[in-house]
């Protein structure tokens, strides 16, 4: 397995491009299941994870061409041939059971192996299939797999979501598309990745109000046509590459940032003493002196802030002046990267689902284990500004969601080099 090395290294000077957003490209590619004309994605991220989706639609029969160095994915499902997501795909990505809904929708029926928990908790999909019985689906649990039917076609219905969830939100909104008559969707999640995934329906012809909101109404349609739509930018990656200057110092541009995607993350960021200005060509972060101030933060669904940069926030809360205290809603156990933090030497102290940090001069580099995608990329913020050199291991999290990270920091002065395991 391979790691990567960080050795504090100093400020950071120069721009970062930012990728298309995985969480949005995972949604994206089942749209073609909708539909038996071609989809074209662009600005789409080179993954691992985008890998397992492309395994996955390909195991249906749908074809999936990558095209400009993965870049373009090109996607049909003229030839569906199997309606069974298997175990095996299924398991290493929980995003695998977005294609319930769309086959569900276009064919009537699918089988969908159950994905299971995961390092950061449970994550049950009980929303997802509570939504698609409320228009209609008949489920059935066998064997660890999700057995569906909808043999007169699905039907427009009404679901309010207990609470909010992007992946339930989805699969509903896909299926929708093509059931008969309107569905409304309440508490729907308002994420960007939601608001990427409408556009892209409307392309292929869907009748779609109030993406973006608490409430969609979908209003379906027989069919679905072809469309080429560019993935949204990875508000994410953005904010990870944001944490780098404002943990290390320095002044880097994010090239394609957009302060709507990141609203409640740059608040904190400025609210901590990090400068945060929109450019022409992005968002551009710097920390040229001072100590960083410490802030609370609590995760919540968008536009609050996200539980995707908790552990990368926490990482700066580490060097920060006083203490601060991470607030964590969204899942149970995604303080994983704490105990890591703390060999570097950092003094947190987590209960339950609260984190709280007090900051210290400087992190000193140590062997450390990533357990997620997002405790992987926290530590190596936290080893850019330590002392010393901090190995990662088990960083094959983080291929799952940041493309070429190594030269992404590397281009901006940071020490930071991939060991290749054996
Ligand atoms: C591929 C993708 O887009 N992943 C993102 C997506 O995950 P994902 O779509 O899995 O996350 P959800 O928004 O569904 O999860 C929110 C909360 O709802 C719970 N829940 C969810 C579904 C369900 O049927 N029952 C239920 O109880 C979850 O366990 C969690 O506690 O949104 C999360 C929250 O912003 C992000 O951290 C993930 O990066
Ligand atoms: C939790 C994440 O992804 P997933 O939902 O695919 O596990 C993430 O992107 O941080």
């Amino acid at each position: 397995m391979d790691s990567i090395v960080v050795t504090g290294n100093g400020p950071l000077e120069g721009q970062i491009p930012i990728a298309g957003a995985k969480n949005a490209c995972l949604t994206l590619m089942p749209a073609t299941l909708l539909s038996d004309e071609p989809l074209t994605l662009t600005n789409a991220p080179r993954l691992s994870d985008i890998k397992t989706m492309t395994t996955l639609l390909q195991s249906l029969g749908a074809e999936v061409v990558q095209m400009q160095g993965g870049q373009v994915l090109a996607l049909s499902s003229h030839n569906l041939n199997n309606h069974v997501a298997d175990y095996d795909i299924v398991r290493k990505m929980r995003a695998s059971i977005l294609v319930l809904g769309p086959m569900l929708a276009r064919d009537g029926h699918a089988v969908v192996s159950l994905p299971g928990g995961c390092a950061i908790g449970a994550r049950p999909v009980d929303l997802h299939l509570r939504a698609l019985e409320a228009m209609g689906a008949e489920l059935d649990l066998r064997e660890g797999y999700v057995h569906a039917k909808a043999p007169g076609g699905l039907k427009g219905g009404m679901f309010e979501f207990p609470i909010v969830s992007v992946g339930a939100t989805e699969n509903a909104l896909m299926a929708a598309t093509l059931a008969k008559g309107t569905t409304v969707l309440k508490n729907a999640a308002r994420e960007p990745e939601i608001v990427d995934l409408a556009h892209c329906l409307r392309r292929m012809g869907a009748q779609i109000e109030g993406e973006g909101t608490g409430t969609i109404t979908i209003q379906g349609v027989d069919r679905l046509g072809g469309a080429t739509h560019p993935v949204v930018v990875d508000r994410i990656e953005l904010g990870t590459y944001m944490l780098a200057p404002a943990i290390c110092g320095g002044e880097v541009e994010c090239l394609g940032g957009r302060r709507d995607l990141v609203g409640a993350f740059c608040d904190k960021l400025e609210e901590a003493g990090i400068s945060v200005t929109e450019t022409d060509a992005g968002l551009k972060v710097s920390r040229k002196n001072g100590k960083v101030r410490a802030v609370d933060v609590v995760t919540e669904p968008f536009p609050g802030f996200p539980t995707d940069l908790q552990a990368q926030m926490m990482a700066l809360m580490c060097t920060a002046e006083g203490t601060s205290v991470l607030e964590e809603r969204i899942f149970e156990n995604r303080f994983m990267h704490a105990p890591e933090l703390m060999r570097m030497g950092a003094k947190i102290d987590v209960h339950g689902g609260t984190a709280t940090v007090t900051g210290i001069d400087r992190l000193k580099g140590a062997p450390v284990m990533a357990t997620d995608l997002r405790a992987s990329v926290s530590l190596i913020l936290a080893g850019l500004a330590a002392e010393g050199e901090t190995i990662v291991n088990r960083v094959y999290h983080l291929d799952r969601g940041y493309e070429r990270v190594e030269e992404k920091l590397g281009n901006v002065g940071a020490k930071i080099e991939r060991i290749s395991g054996k």
